[in-house]
């Protein structure tokens, strides 16, 4: 069988998650019903660092050794603004960004905004456009805002830009990301990697957060 997604169900007694047919797939758009919900009281300042959810996360934590180590600023409400800095590292073709990187900046920023809401998800599906070549050594400039809410749901957008903030339009993205429980990690998550954040306080900042505070 090629070209579609198949709705295999998981074996009687699998821990892994039924395959969802791709009919029942949801778009990346909100439907009428989302709503736009206040900031959580927990949100970070507007204008100041979201912070990274965990330490060694490729997109935006601090030791790892060739991640993104990306940061992302609050804004007033249900957005965020973000930078990724295109190294020789990150290139596809020659001098230029590897649209795979580009999409791994967008989750990033889009994730983040999560933290507004106080909630705990996971990209269910992500759209990207590539609008125009990213040259290494550009600053993609990132705005992201959440577009609707519903249910276990969080819809969003975003755009990259360069040569400044205001400059063309290079990526959009739009996602949806989806609530978990601390059990998405602790179930699926490699062992050892799990112990060693439950055990760091400071590891695994985001999610032990939400475990106290459930
Ligand atoms: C501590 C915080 C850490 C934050 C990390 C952020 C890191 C950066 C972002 C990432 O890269 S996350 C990593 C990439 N994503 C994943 O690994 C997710 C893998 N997928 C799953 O674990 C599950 O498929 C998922 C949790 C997304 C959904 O499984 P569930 O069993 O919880 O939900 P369910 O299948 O019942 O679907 C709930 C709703 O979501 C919809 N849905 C689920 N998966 C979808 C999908 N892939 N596309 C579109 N819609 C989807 C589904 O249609 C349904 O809609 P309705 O409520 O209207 O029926």
């Amino acid at each position: 069988m090629t070209g579609s997604i198949t709705s295999q169900p998981a074996p009687k007694g699998s821990e892994q998650p039924a395959e969802r047919p791709a009919a029942q797939l949801s778009p990346t758009t909100p439907p009428q019903e989302a709503v736009l919900p206040p900031r959580a009281p927990e949100a970070p300042a507007p204008g100041t660092l979201v912070g990274s959810h965990y330490d060694h996360c490729f997109g935006c934590g601090p030791q790892h050794p060739a991640g993104l180590r990306m940061t992302v600023v609050a804004g007033e409400g249900l957005d965020v603004t973000a930078e990724f800095t295109v190294g020789a590292g990150h290139q596809g073709g020659p001098g230029l960004a590897h649209g795979g990187l580009l999409t791994t900046a967008m989750d990033e920023t889009l994730g983040s905004l999560n933290w507004l809401l106080h909630a705990a998800a996971v990209t269910g599906r992500l759209e990207t456009d590539f609008v125009r070549p990213v040259p290494v050594d550009s600053v993609l400039h990132i705005r992201a805002r959440i577009t609707g809410v519903h249910g276990r749901k969080i819809y969003s957008a975003a755009e990259g830009r360069i040569g400044g903030p205001d400059g063309p339009v290079a990526i959009r993205a739009q996602a949806l990301f989806i609530q978990v429980k601390l059990e998405h990690f602790t179930q699926h998550g490699r062992p050892e990697d799990i112990k060693k954040a439950l055990d760091d306080p400071d590891l695994f900042k985001r999610a032990r957060a939400f475990e106290v505070n459930p």
